[in-house]
């Protein structure tokens, strides 16, 4: 018996992508750089020097894209604006880089597609970059919330839905303290500056949302998280848990809904950092301002067993579950272990998958297809996981995948495939892949087999 898993009539299927990862265009209309301009352009940071020069030419061939979103019967399109392109200074307007969305925000009216705009993922202007360090700068409060302003004055009768950061755990811990990511910096006091800051700009741009009282809009943040698995039944594994959930979740989620950095890790941290002086009176007061919904981007949990030398007592172990291209476990059971506890212990909030998908070796085959059967199987599995949270009473109001093409994957370049649609990068040509077109099944009927 086949068994039939159903979703709301009004669910909301989605596909997503970001201004770095598919715009190219890098020079154009008054653009200038980003710190990951700057960053894929420095020797050894990206997979075989790879840039966001061109990517996916989406800024010239966005037509063609909103038009195969049309094809695959999307309801909304989750994009990124690019700081760049609409201050390409420090208070400068550049409305020549505004009219790209607008036209972009055009064209999937036209298709009745529902735009999502995320407002930063990731591409810091440069000159803001060259201002004591970007995020470690708290005047980079002031320009974000210039910028965000900038955007609901002249988007914010089109938009309805905002995200006004993809994953503060990336463009701070992962970008600052790691050094995987621009601006490539490896210093933990760093990274924890750079968070609260990105933090603090998503509090008062919310504040700037608010003021402005613009009908129909709802503003929140996407957050990644990665629940956390104990290796074994030993207390000191569980331990380690505790920690690297700190160090990966409750560190963005604490200050977010509750108003308070996680006291655990605070101890923990303040050994490596010292002062938290950077936090100053009424930071988390802003920080906690109450948002609309919460954006979830989930790909795989962590197992991690106690580890004395490690900074957070704890070292990620493989999982037995088959893993991506990216080497990530797939656990869709953990998809549904984490939307249980962010509604148990978090948020009754409407929340939103705002990203989900899966890297695996994509090739076109004689017939001129990409039979991603792999990809249809991740999807599937997640996608019955939030059916079985929706169903359980799960405030859950829809799911973007990512990604709607292959682009530029960070410091992986274009090695790594994500999307339902198959770029050729030497010619530029979309090809739907097999998953595209199970997906339109899915979104047409609403139901998955
Ligand atoms: O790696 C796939 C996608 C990126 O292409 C998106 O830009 C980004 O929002 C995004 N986040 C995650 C999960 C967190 C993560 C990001 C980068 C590297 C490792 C983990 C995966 N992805």
């Amino acid at each position: 018996m086949i068994e039939l898993v159903k979703f709301p009539k009004d669910f909301t299927w989605g596909v997503a992508t970001s201004s770095y990862q598919i715009e190219g265009a890098v020079n154009e209309d008054g653009r200038t750089p980003s710190i990951w301009d700057t960053f894929s352009k420095t020797e050894g940071k990206t997979y075989q020097g790879h840039t966001g020069d061109v990517a996916c030419d989406h800024y010239h061939r966005y037509k063609e894209d909103v038009q195969i979103m049309k094809e695959i019967g999307v309801k909304a399109y989750r994009f990124s604006i690019a700081w760049p392109r609409i201050f390409p200074e420090e208070g400068k307007y550049n409305p020549k880089g505004m009219d790209f969305y607008k036209r972009l925000v055009d064209e999937l009216l036209k298709r009745e597609i529902i735009p999502v705009a995320t407002i930063y993922h990731w591409d810091l202007p440069q000159w803001a970059y060259e201002k004591n360090g970007g995020w470690l700068n708290r005047e980079s409060v002031k320009w974000y919330v210039e910028y965000a302003s900038k955007l609901f004055e002249e988007l914010g009768d089109v938009i309805p839905l905002w995200i006004t950061h993809n994953e503060p755990w990336c463009s701070s811990i992962l970008s600052y303290g790691i050094g995987e990511h621009a601006p490539g910096h490896k210093d933990w006091r760093e990274a924890l500056i750079a968070a609260h800051h990105i933090l603090l700009s998503h509090g008062e741009a919310v504040k700037v949302f608010r003021d402005m009282n613009l009908k129909g809009a709802q503003i929140g943040i996407t957050l990644n998280l990665t629940p956390a698995y104990p290796a074994s039944e030993k207390e000191e594994d569980k331990l380690a848990v505790q920690y690297a959930d700190g160090f990966a979740n409750r560190w963005f989620l604490d200050p977010i809904f509750k108003g308070n950095y996680p006291e655990d890790m605070m101890e923990l941290y303040s050994k490596i950092i010292g002062e938290f002086d950077f936090i100053r009176e009424g930071d988390l007061e802003t920080i906690s301002v109450p948002i609309d919904f919460l954006g979830v981007n989930y790909y795989t949990r962590s197992i991690v067993k106690y580890n004395e030398d490690s900074m957070l007592k704890a070292e990620n172990v493989p999982g037995p579950g088959k893993k991506t291209e990216m080497g990530w476990e797939i656990s869709p059971e953990s998809l549904y272990d984490l939307l249980k506890r962010l509604d148990r212990e978090y948020t009754k909030l409407p929340m939103y998958i705002t990203e989900n998908g899966v890297a695996f070796k994509d090739e076109v085959t004689e017939d001129g297809r990409v039979h991603d059967y792999e990809r249809i199987e991740y999807i599937k599995e997640h996608l019955k996981a939030i059916a079985r949270f929706i169903e359980e009473g799960g405030n859950l109001k829809g799911y973007f995948v990512w990604s709607l093409l292959d682009n530029f994957e960070w410091a992986h370049g274009y090695s790594k495939r994500f999307g339902i649609v198959y770029v050729d990068y030497e010619t530029q040509k979309r090809i739907l892949k097999d998953s595209a077109f199970w997906y339109k099944g899915v979104i047409e009927k609403g139901v998955i087999e």
